[in-house]
């Protein structure tokens, strides 16, 4: 495996046409391949606004819907793996919140349907219940690529540290969250989680949200940022549209689980044991 590689956070702008969302992903990817990167990732439901009237208008088929395709074509025009946010997915009566990811030659690497909903109701902040309109996916997601093992999850799911751990363990080198952490929720816990997730399980961790936009009835945070395996901030782009890069360097990952062996030193017979308590 290559030991390093630069990949690229889309901070689009989300609007209400779906079009011009597309416009502002094909620019973004252009960008990034163009600043050698060899993996682009969007933000979650990138092709819509963020809110449950939204879903089931803006919703897509897999593999004919007009942004699945155009993700597929994308990656392969321009070489590289595409992570392409979240999109809600329209299956057997139902809707999704699915992240599609695409292989250089174009083709379905992966699909990852967000496992838990966000449904939160925090007065004078924010309330949503994406189960309004959203069905729960049951799986976890992972793929390889020539550079490093990867893993999908989307927003809220980074919130549950045992799916993260789950996926550590099956062995990912770097987690891509496509996310939309709002501005009542991203200024308290955006940075720090995505810090406690890298930290805990000793790697990359690269979230990736829409721009803010100050108009839109959900106003996401920005921030896209990815953190190292210690526990750094590599990069965090601010709030407006931006195509952030990082260089990921699977040495440093190696080197700090020798130095710190975290994932060697579980004491799993303890965790799942019915104990005494005293
Ligand atoms: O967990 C949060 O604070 C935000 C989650 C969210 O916006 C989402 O899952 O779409």
């Amino acid at each position: 495996m290559t030991t390093c590689f630069k990949l690229a956070l889309c901070q689009l702008q989300v609007t209400a046409d779906k079009k011009l969302n597309l416009r502002h992903a094909r620019a973004a990817v252009q960008e990034a391949a163009g600043r050698g990167c060899r993996l682009a990732a969007l933000p979650e439901m990138f092709n819509c606004p963020y809110g449950n009237r939204y879903f089931p208008a803006y919703a897509e088929e897999f593999p004919d819907g007009e942004t699945i395709r155009c993700l597929a074509g994308l990656a392969k025009e321009y070489g590289i793996y595409l992570v392409g946010g979240s999109i809600p997915e329209r299956s057997a009566g139902r809707l999704y919140n699915t992240s599609f990811v695409f292989g250089p030659d174009g083709n379905l690497l992966a699909r990852h349907r967000k496992i838990h909903l966000f449904d939160i109701d925090i007065p004078g902040g924010i309330s949503f219940k994406e189960s309004a309109t959203l069905a729960a996916g049951n799986s976890l997601t992972l793929f390889t690529t020539p550079f490093c093992r990867i893993g999908v999850a989307i927003c809220y799911d980074i919130r549950f540290p045992e799916l993260t751990r789950a996926m550590a363990l099956q062995g990912i080198h770097l987690l891509v969250l496509p996310a939309a952490f709002n501005m009542t929720t991203g200024p308290a816990h955006w940075e720090l989680t995505m810090r406690a997730r890298a930290l805990d399980n000793q790697i990359f961790v690269a979230a990736v949200s829409p721009a803010r936009d100050n108009q839109a009835e959900y106003v996401a945070y920005g921030h896209s940022m990815v953190t190292s395996p210690w526990g750094e901030v590599l990069v965090q782009a601010a709030d407006g549209p931006a195509v952030l890069t990082a260089d990921i360097d699977l040495a440093q990952l190696h080197r700090i689980r020798e130095q710190l062996p975290l994932l060697k030193h579980r004491r799993e017979d303890v965790y799942f044991s019915i104990g005494s308590t005293s």
